[in-house]
């Protein structure tokens, strides 16, 4: 965003709600311009610097999808939002697909209007950088992939559904999203939908009055009023009673709350996340999910893949853990042996980034302290790899496309780290045997070893 009065393009085809547009804008002093069609729109776009784009659908000679496509295309970093008919959730979450950051349904609320401009003016403009992102290990290329991923969900409004097996990284996900967006400085909280008895859900989620029910002896904010501003997570979604699950869909719809045992509603303002280990689309085909409910929160969807399919990973991600675990027991970071390493990268983790994070602490309390060593892991050997490392070859060895977001360079990098991994390990790790296979000499293979960072340990095993 310029330090200028942010400047705002409505987009509307009904004279009157523009000019009702128009003047609630300039009111919060901005500074606003008006089309009353999809080309004008186009045409102000691209001769001028907006800020943000508020367009209704109908265009008359167009719609407002396809503005939000051009807008993609031509102004992908000012953020657009959409007016949409009174109840018309379908239409709302297929421009949340389509790049708006948020929807407001007619007829207009002025707070709910000057709500979503304000939140749309502060994901405009300069890229955030958060510590979390720091914090969340993995250059594989479906991890690098689902960052961007990641990066461009931030700045949107819309529910995501985070989908991933056990322990593969879900809520870290989800913090990410929420540190990177317009709503990093207010609250992130996180439930397990699975761990709060039937009984009690609904006091959990939305609070209760004092007395409401025997032991309610104070009144309660619940959940979403303590996310408000922020961001509620709620993990294990698929969890949800049914009857809760009817209630949690009517308060994101209404964006209220009425605590038990209150008259009144109260007006909530968050963005929703929410994961399961489970297959929600199954959950909701047999009955234990409610379409609907699936259907408004299920917007966008962004997996994350199991530590299986993304091994080269598993290096650095053993720096990390053993880094932040040496830091918190106040000992010197010990090192891992080759073999060690070695058996860690061909683990099939079925609990994941949580399965290596309890492997090495129990590691860390049967090794000596200054090296870890294969038999410190009692990793079960029955477990072996399900599936090849993710490189730039699938399982058949046929080539890969280069995903569009990640540069030659590095799509380059991986196809040379899975052929040294596979080389590698086809000779059980003798340097000099690999690069045989490999062609090369023995001191070309310890420079691409080093320059990969697969040189963990150099316990000269050649
Ligand atoms: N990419 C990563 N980099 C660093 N740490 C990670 C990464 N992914 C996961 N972790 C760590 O692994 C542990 C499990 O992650 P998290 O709780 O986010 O998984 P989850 O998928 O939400 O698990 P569950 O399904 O059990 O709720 C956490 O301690 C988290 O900090």
């Amino acid at each position: 965003m310029t330090a200028e009065t942010p400047h705002v393009l409505v987009v509307d085809d009904e004279a009157d709600l523009r000019e009702l547009l128009v003047i609630t804008l300039g009111r919060m002093k901005l500074k606003a311009t008006a089309a009353e069609n999809l080309a004008s729109a186009k045409e102000k776009l691209s001769s001028g610097n907006f800020d943000l784009c508020l367009t209704d659908m109908n265009l008359g000679d167009g719609t407002g999808m396809e503005l939000l496509q051009f807008i993609s295309r031509h102004c992908p970093d000012m953020p657009a939002a959409v007016i949409t008919a009174y109840g018309n959730m379908e239409t709302a979450t297929e421009a949340m697909k389509f790049g708006a950051y948020d929807f407001i349904s007619k007829p207009v609320a002025l707070d709910r209007l000057r709500q979503l401009i304000e939140d749309g003016l502060g994901i405009s403009g300069t890229e955030e950088h958060s510590d979390e992102e720091d914090n969340l290990i993995g250059d594989a290329p479906a991890m690098k992939a689902l960052k961007a991923q990641v990066r461009k969900l931030a700045r949107s409004q819309a529910p995501i559904y985070i989908s991933g097996e056990s322990g593969s990284g879900k809520e870290r996900i989800a913090r990410l999203i929420h540190s990177l967006g317009p709503r990093r400085e207010r609250p992130f909280v996180a439930v397990n939908c699975g761990a709060i008895p039937s009984e009690l859900m609904e006091s959990e989620f939305f609070g209760h009055r004092k007395g409401a029910f025997t032991g309610a002896v104070e009144d309660r904010k619940g959940l979403f009023r303590e996310a408000d501003g922020g961001t509620l997570f709620l993990d294990e979604v698929a969890d949800l009673p049914l009857h809760m699950q009817v209630k949690l869909l009517r308060a994101i719809q209404e964006k209220s709350v009425r605590p038990v045992g209150e008259a009144k509603e109260f007006q909530v303002n968050l963005r929703i996340l929410c994961a399961t280990h489970k297959d929600l689309s199954r959950e909701m085909s047999e009955g234990r999910f409610r379409q609907d409910l699936f259907y408004r929160l299920n917007v966008i969807e962004a997996h994350v893949p199991p530590l299986r399919e993304r091994q080269e990973d598993i290096p650095s991600l053993v720096d990390h853990i053993l880094t932040r675990l040496s830091r918190a027991w106040d000992i010197t970071v010990p090192t891992v042996s080759t073999a060690a390493m070695k058996s860690l990268c061909h683990y099939a983790f079925p609990g994941n980034v949580r399965e290596l994070e309890n492997t090495l602490e129990r590691a860390l309390t049967l090794c000596d302290g200054v090296v870890i060593d294969k038999e410190h892991l009692r990793l079960q050997e029955t477990s072996p790899v399900a599936a090849p490392p993710s490189g730039p070859w699938n399982e058949t060895s046929q080539q890969v496309e280069r995903p569009p977001q990640l540069p030659l360079e590095e799509f380059l990098q991986e196809i040379e780290k899975t052929e040294i991994l596979k080389a590698l390990d086809a000779t059980h790790w003798n340097r000099t045997a690999a690069a045989k296979k490999l062609g090369m000499t023995f001191r070309s293979l310890r420079y691409r070893l080093k320059k990969l960072e697969l040189d963990r340990d150099d316990e000269g095993n050649e």
